[in-house]
This record gives structure tokens, C-alpha cells and sequence, in this order.
């Protein structure tokens, strides 16, 4: 080894050319929104691999749940650049601020106040949304979505463009499209089906109804999942969630799904008693880290390129098709949707009535903006 350490130190040149897009920081764009942290890559034993990192892109929107705004997408565009094009970065980690959120998606402040009845506008948002996906699946390094907190609509979407997912256990993965005015053509209705098959993609894509990370994990969407609730000082599974079985009477799979009644509410007073640590969801993190830096770079970067490629050709093939139809849809659902959930609120509901909805279109009602009163 001391050879190689001669032949560095005689080699190496003096000047390199920087690939980055941009000379500032990311957080300059976003007022400090996305970060950017190169964090030191450790040996699977633990040591510190000098001059070696692992770079760090986090979401810093707690208030809205890490959902990215205008200024976060361009931010995380280049962030995933800025990592791909250095030298010491061997791993993404891609990951919310907080134990609640990963990303809840489109920031629906944003996309009721300004993109709503907007089609122009927002597909130059959508040109920037459909780049940051097309960074995570082009990144020249492995991405690791640790999975901090609820990854819901497009952070759905984001989360899946990632190479590896692992996720503590209070997270909910899901969609939100069909319910607010949208419709899941981020990523979601690409990766689904090729991740956990059509008829559980379908379940996902159009009921908006949340998988638990234990069903995630079981369904393919994720590749592991810690416990981040301590009761006593313990570590313990999801209190609401089965995972004590598999199967219920009549032999039906039941591990991961949510539990129901009573048992449910009991298992949300459990939370509120213990509290969330992600100290194994970062010592698992590391792990992977570590196990993706006793690699061959070039090789690693080539499996990634080759594992990428049916998310990779599904999305690019309908990426530009999904930018033209949102922004249209900025028009009339999406106007609707997102003003309904801006508008709203948990007491009084954040969505419209569809049936009624449903009712006026069936008499062939012509839409105005007056059709559903928020
Ligand atoms: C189901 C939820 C994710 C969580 O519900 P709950 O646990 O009840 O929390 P809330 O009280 O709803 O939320 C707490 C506060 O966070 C704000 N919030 C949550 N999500 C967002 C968001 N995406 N943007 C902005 N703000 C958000 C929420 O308003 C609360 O703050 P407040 O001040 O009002 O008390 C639920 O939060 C939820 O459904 N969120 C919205 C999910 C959503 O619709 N995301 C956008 C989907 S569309 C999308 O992402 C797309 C991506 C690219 C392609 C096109 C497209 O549509």
C-alpha cells in the first residue's frame, strides 16, 4: 500500500477543472432551505476514510413538511450536480429535517397562491421538478433516501428516483394527486409499477391512501426499515401497525398494514408517550454508506447506470407528456384541488366535495373557477 501512496503523492495534478454548474452555495438559492453537508465516510469498521465523503442534501421545510417550493427544486437540482461532480463524494444521502416529513411533495401553498390557473407558469416549475428527478436517476453517485418522516406525493415521487430507500418506522409513503387536483405523473405512475407491480401501483396511484414503511418494505417500494419509537427507554416497533403476524384468520396477509379501532388509537397514545429517536435509522444509513465505499468507483457508477435504467426509460418517456398535462391541469382541477388544501383546514377539511362535483359535470356543467365554492 505504501506504494500507491508514492504514486499519489507523485501524481496527483496540480489543477483540476470544476464540473459544477454553479460556484455558490445551494443554500444561497433557497435562503439555507436545501443544504448541502459533506459528511466523513467511514469504513464498514468505523474509521474515518480521510479525504473521502458522503454529501448530504436535506430538506429544511419543517413548518410544511419539507414539501419543496420553486426556489428548493432548483436548490436540489444543483446539489445532486454538485455531488456528482466531486471527487471526495462516494455516497448521496438525501434525506427532511425532523422525524415527521421526508417531503410532502409541491409546496400547495405555492401551488394554490401563485400556479394556480397558471398553466404557463407552471410548466417552467414542471421543467425544473422534472430536471431535479432526472438529477436524482443521472446522479454519477449511489442516493440513498433516508427516509425521516412521512414521503407523501412528490416526495413520493423523489424518493423513488433514489437508488436505495431506508425508512423509520412511524413513515407513511403514499400519494395525495387524485384527492388535491393532481395526478401522480412525477415519478409515481413510472416507478410503481415496475417497484411493487400494476394492481398495488394502481392502489397507491389513484386512492391515496397511505402504505405503512413495514408494507412498504414489504411490497419492494423501500429496502429496510428501523424502529424509531423508545417507550422506556426501549426501542419498539410501530404501535400502530400489525407486526406481530402475518397472516389474520382466513390466511390473508396482514404484516405492515395499519391497525384499525381501537387498537389503533392505542397505538397513537403509545407515540405520544415514548419518543422518536433516529439514531438507527443513521447507524443503518452508515452502514450502507459504508458498504458503498469498499467498491470499485467506476463499477459501482455502471451498476447504477445499468439497475437505473427501467425507472430511467419509463420516466423519460413520459416525463415531458406528464409536464404539458399539469401545467394544462393548473386550469381546473389542480385550481380547485390545491386551493381547496391551501384554504382549508384539518377542522374544516382540505378537499372539495366530489360528488357534488361529479353531479354538475354529469349534466355536463362547463367548468368555471365559481363551480365549487372552497
Ligand atoms: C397527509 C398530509 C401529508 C399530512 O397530514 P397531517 O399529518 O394531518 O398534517 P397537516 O396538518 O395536513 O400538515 C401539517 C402542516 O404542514 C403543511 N403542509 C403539509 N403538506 C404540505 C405541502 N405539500 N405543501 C405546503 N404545506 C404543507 C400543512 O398545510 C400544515 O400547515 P398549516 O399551517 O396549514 O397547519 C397532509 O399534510 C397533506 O395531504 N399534505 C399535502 C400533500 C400534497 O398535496 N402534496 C402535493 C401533491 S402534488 C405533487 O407533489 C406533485 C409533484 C410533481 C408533479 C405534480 C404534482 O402534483
Amino acid at each position: 500500500m505504501a506504494r500507491t501512496n508514492v504514486m499519489i503523492a507523485e501524481t496527483f495534478p496540480e489543477y483540476l477543472v470544476d464540473h459544477n454548474l454553479i460556484d455558490g452555495e445551494v443554500e444561497s438559492l433557497c435562503n439555507g432551505m436545501v443544504r448541502y453537508e459533506k459528511r466523513p465516510a467511514r469504513r464498514r469498521d468505523g474509521s474515518v476514510a480521510e479525504g473521502l465523503y458522503n454529501a448530504w442534501i436535506i430538506f429544511n421545510n419543517p413548518r410544511q413538511y419539507n414539501s419543496y417550493t420553486t426556489d428548493m427544486v432548483k436548490a436540489a437540482i444543483l446539489a445532486f450536480r454538485r455531488a456528482s461532480v466531486d471527487r471526495e463524494v462516494n455516497a448521496v444521502v438525501f434525506t427532511g429535517v425532523g422525524d415527521k416529513a421526508f417531503c410532502t411533495g409541491g409546496n400547495t401553498k405555492e401551488y394554490a397562491e401563485y400556479y394556480a390557473g397558471n398553466p404557463q407558469e407552471y410548466r417552467q416549475y414542471m421543467r425544473l421538478f422534472n430536471d431535479m428527478v432526472s438529477a436524482i436517476l443521472g446522479c454519477d453517485r449511489p442516493v440513498i433516501c433516508r427516509v425521516n418522516g412521512m414521503r407523501i406525493g412528490g416526495g413520493q415521487e423523489i424518493g423513488m428516483a433514489c437508488d436505495f430507500s431506508i425508512a423509520q418506522d412511524l413513515a407513511k409513503f403514499g400519494q395525495a394527486g387524485p384527492k388535491h387536483g393532481s395526478a401522480a405523473i412525477g415519478g409515481a405512475t413510472d416507478f410503481l409499477p415496475l417497484m411493487i407491480g400494476c394492481e398495488q401501483a394502481m392502489v397507491s396511484g389513484t386512492l391515496c391512501e397511505p402504505f405503512s414503511a413495514h408494507k412498504a418494505a414489504r411490497l419492494g417500494i423501500i429496502a429496510d426499515v428501523v424502529p424509531a419509537l423508545k417507550v422506556g427507554g426501549e426501542f419498539v416497533a410501530n404501535p400502530t401497525v400489525v407486526t406481530d403476524r402475518m397472516l389474520d384468520e382466513y390466511g390473508r396477509i396482514v404484516h405492515g398494514e395499519f391497525k384499525t379501532g381501537a387498537d389503533f388509537k392505542a397505538g397513537q397514545v403509545r407515540i405520544k408517550e415514548g419518543e422518536i429517536d433516529l439514531s438507527l435509522l443513521d447507524q443503518k444509513v452508515e452502514e450502507l454508506c459504508a458498504k458503498l465505499l469498499e467498491t470499485f468507483p467506476e463499477c459501482m457508477t455502471k451498476s447504477l447506470e445499468e439497475l437505473r435504467k427501467p425507472k430511467l426509460q419509463a420516466w423519460n418517456l413520459n416525463k415531458e407528456n406528464s409536464r404539458a398535462w399539469l401545467a394544462l391541469n393548473m386550469m381546473n382541477e389542480a385550481r380547485i384541488g390545491f386551493r381547496a388544501f391551501n384554504e382549508g383546514s384539518k377542522e374544516g377539511g382540505r378537499e372539495i366535495d366530489f360528488v357534488k362535483l361529479r353531479q354538475g359535470l354529469a349534466k355536463g356543467t362547463p367548468w368555471t373557477e365559481e363551480l365549487i365554492e372552497l
